[in-house]
């Protein structure tokens, strides 16, 4: 069983509107993309990870591994220009023995390694393991004339990351031209009638988006 994790780093950060792209943000000293690549190594050798970096950014990356001397010896590749896009590129860098891939945010760097490891587990039972948290707020969902009225919270998840499918699925699913609605893997996979099983994710396991999570 040889399993593999793409960190889809590719993106520039547009709404958290600093200087760099986000996912090199220090945290606690570190770049958030670090963080990251750290919690998969505890659970993936660097053998078996695939990093996604925006093409005019790996120059940057290297110079801030030397700078924090992190040295995990993973592959990088040039990112496209969108999510979708830097998947498959990263997609296309795992080799046809492949059994398992686990796509993550980069800058996800909050996520568990149990969780992790849990989304492979499921992913090998049932073929896909999408990370999800229950809704703890009230609900509403608005029409065009902006009336609105409440739903049932129970019947909706928030997705997250990291989302872990058989690679044989996933390679056939990402060969489909890109849709608007395309938001995840998951929706990727559903649009190829593949079976999407939820597993629990964590509150804490955040998306870095604006300046308010960074904070
Ligand atoms: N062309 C892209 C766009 C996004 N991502 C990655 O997908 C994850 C989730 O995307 P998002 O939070 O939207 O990141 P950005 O696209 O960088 O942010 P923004 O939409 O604010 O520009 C991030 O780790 C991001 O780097 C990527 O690999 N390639
Ligand atoms: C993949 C994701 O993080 C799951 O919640 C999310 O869909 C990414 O959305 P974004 O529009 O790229 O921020």
């Amino acid at each position: 069983m040889s399993n593999y994790a793409i960190i889809v780093a590719g993106g520039s950060g547009s709404r958290m509107k600093a200087d760099i792209p986000k996912q090199f943000l220090l945290l606690r000293d570190k770049p958030i993309l670090q963080h990251t690549l750290e919690r998969f190594l505890a659970v993936l050798p660097a053998s078996q990870l695939i990093l996604v970096l925006p093409a005019r950014e790996q120059d940057s990356w290297r110079a801030l591994c030397e700078q924090h001397q992190f040295f995990p010896g993973i592959q990088t590749i040039d990112g496209g220009a969108s999510r979708f896009q830097s998947v498959r590129c990263g997609l296309a860098a795992i080799p046809t023995t492949g059994t398992l891939v686990a796509v993550h945010d980069g800058v996800r760097p909050f996520i568990s390694p149990d969780i992790i490891q849990n989304s492979f587990d499921t992913a090998e039972r049932l073929g896909s393991a999408v990370t999800a948290v229950l809704v703890k707020d009230s609900v509403r969902i608005v029409d065009a004339d902006g009336r609105s009225r409440a739903v049932d919270r129970r019947q909706y998840q928030l997705v997250q990351t990291p989302q872990t499918f058989r690679l044989d699925w996933f390679r056939q699913a990402f060969a489909v031209d890109e849709q608007p609605f395309f938001t995840d893997c998951a929706s990727v996979l559903e649009f190829s009638g593949f079976p999407i099983s939820l597993i629990e994710g964590a509150y804490e396991n955040i998306k870095i988006t604006t300046p308010d999570d960074l904070r």
